[in-house]
């Protein structure tokens, strides 16, 4: 109406002006206000705009007549939103607010740096003038909060991984995504149950502690050091923990990136809720040539610190030093986000500088050990739906000695799954040669000169384990006693 007003009763130079009296006047009198949240705010795509999309799309499934469905890409749900001009009514502490989505078609293509979607599509948000304070101050925020929330349990976790040589994507983040599915859950973790339940017990203390850690004047993170031989759960435990908590994985790859202040940037770029997982910390570091540079005095604690390859060394340019990295978990800039976890691995604790393993700094130390009888239960469960064996006191006098991993155990399960009882049968086996193995490399160790009895132990181990056809399972056990192979 006011603009067929403006046409016939201002010339055309007028009408604009106008045009804007009327605007103006109208908002004066109104008892609204409206928020416009639009798309691409400039450049960059508007966080809020599809929080709100996200928050909507919850209330939109109950009360919509007619919505738009989408499924994302790594989502394995779909979800419901407003189609095109619609509106909704939403209710937040007593008060009702309306929204409307917009879209309209893009006039014109201006020049841009990126293509622009042809539609132009922005929600508006109208509450009443006196309400504006708390839509402000809290309602906001309360959308954003819900529709991370929504995210996480519509979305499947997602697996970070920082790119290669520090490159960005075409968004301009330097950790590129892959839906995370891995199906490891604390169930099917095969470790003692009271070191199972500690753990859990934590990390659920952790997620629900916000107001503790705010109490206590505490950043609102927590690490968490796992340590053991390969092939007994580390990565395994990782992934039960984001399944747990519902986090999503950031897989920082050390020999990726080059200097402190990279790190530190990527450290920017994580969301919280997550874990950020160094995995095999010893080998992505060089942690061995500290002790060198030290020796040329200078600055001690600096020399202390770093731990840069030394000239020569494989280690392409990489600068970063232990201080650089107690920083990405410790400083001040690990806190600019929350609700963060930092998993190291490594085989060999030893290796470690006492000040990564410092109180404090790894607050939980996990010690992932060789497949103990209760974790074996557990396995012989998960993977043949046993309750109880018949040779459990074979199993379990064996077991101790024999040293065999997680790994180990669930490969002879695997293969026998359709003959449960070759499983065990093989199992025990294999248990009982490892044990004697070691039994004789402990005596050799110790110095007893029984060498005359150890080739007979050898010989005998191995009519053993011939006459139970386990030759290529023994030669699979003895690989994962030593060293890690990089
Ligand atoms: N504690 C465990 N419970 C259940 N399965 C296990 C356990 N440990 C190992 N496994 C099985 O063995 C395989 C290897 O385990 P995982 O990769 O977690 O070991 P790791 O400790 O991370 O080894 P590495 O030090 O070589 O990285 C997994 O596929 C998993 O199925
Ligand atoms: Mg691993």
């Amino acid at each position: 109406f006011c603009q067929s007003l403006l046409h016939t009763v201002f010339p055309p130079e007028l009408r604009f002006a106008s045009l804007k009296f009327f605007h103006r006047l109208f908002g004066y009198f109104s008892t609204y206000c409206y928020y416009d949240i639009t798309e691409i705010d400039g450049v960059n795509t508007n966080e809020l705009y599809n929080a709100v999309q996200i928050y909507l799309s919850s209330s939109a499934s109950i009360s919509g007549t007619r919505l738009s469905l989408t499924r994302g890409l790594n989502s394995s749900s779909i979800t419901y939103g407003l189609s095109n001009n619609d509106r909704l009514i939403d209710s937040y502490k007593g008060i009702t607010v309306e929204w409307e989505h917009i879209v309209t078609q893009r006039q014109g293509q201006n020049f841009s740096w990126r293509p622009m979607p042809e539609e132009k599509r922005g929600f508006t948000l109208r509450v009443r003038k006196k309400n504006k304070h708390l839509v402000l101050d809290s309602y906001l925020d309360f959308v954003m909060e819900k529709a991370n929330e929504l995210r996480r349990r519509s979305q499947d976790r997602l697996l970070y991984t920082n790119s290669k040589g520090g490159s960005l994507d075409s968004r301009g983040h330097p950790w590129e995504s892959v839906p995370f599915k891995h199906p490891s859950t604390f169930d099917t973790l095969a470790i003692d149950p009271s070191k199972k339940a500690e753990i859990m017990a934590d990390l659920l203390d952790f997620a629900n502690g916000e107001s503790f850690y705010q109490k206590t004047g505490r950043a609102w993170k927590r690490g968490y050091l796992l340590y053991g031989p390969p092939g007994t759960g580390k990565s395994s435990m990782i992934a039960a923990m984001a399944n747990y908590l519902g986090y999503d994985i950031y897989d920082l790859e050390l020999t990726e990136v080059n200097t402190n202040s990279e790190l530190r940037k990527l450290l920017m770029k994580t969301s919280s809720k997550s874990i950020i997982v160094i995995e095999d910390i010893d080998c992505s570091i060089n942690l061995t040539n500290r002790n060198k540079n030290n020796n040329g005095g200078g600055d001690s604690r600096k020399n202390t610190y770093d731990l840069a390859a030394a000239p020569g060394d494989d280690g392409g340019g990489n600068s970063i030093t232990l201080s650089g990295l107690l920083n990405f978990t410790d400083g001040l800039w690990s806190c600019c986000g929350s609700e963060r976890i930092f998993v190291f691995t490594t085989n060999h604790i030893e290796k470690l500088d006492p000040a990564l393993l410092r109180c404090g700094r790894m607050d939980m130390h996990i010690h992932m050990s060789y497949c103990s009888f209760a974790a074996l239960k557990i396995l012989l469960k998960n993977y043949l739906g046993y309750e109880e064996i018949e040779s459990e006191e074979e199993v379990a006098a064996a077991i101790g000695a024999a040293e065999m991993t997680p790994a180990d155990v669930s490969e002879i399960l695997i293969k026998n799954r359709r003959d449960k009882r070759n499983a065990v049968a093989e199992l025990t086996a294999a248990l009982k040669v490892r044990a004697e193995r070691n039994r004789m490399k402990s005596m050799e160790r110790n110095g007893n000169d029984e060498a005359e009895d150890d080739e007979e132990h050898e010989k005998r181990a191995l009519e053993f384990s011939e006459s139970d056809h386990l030759e290529g399972n023994c030669e699979g056990f003895d690989g994962n006693e030593g060293e890690k192979l990089h």
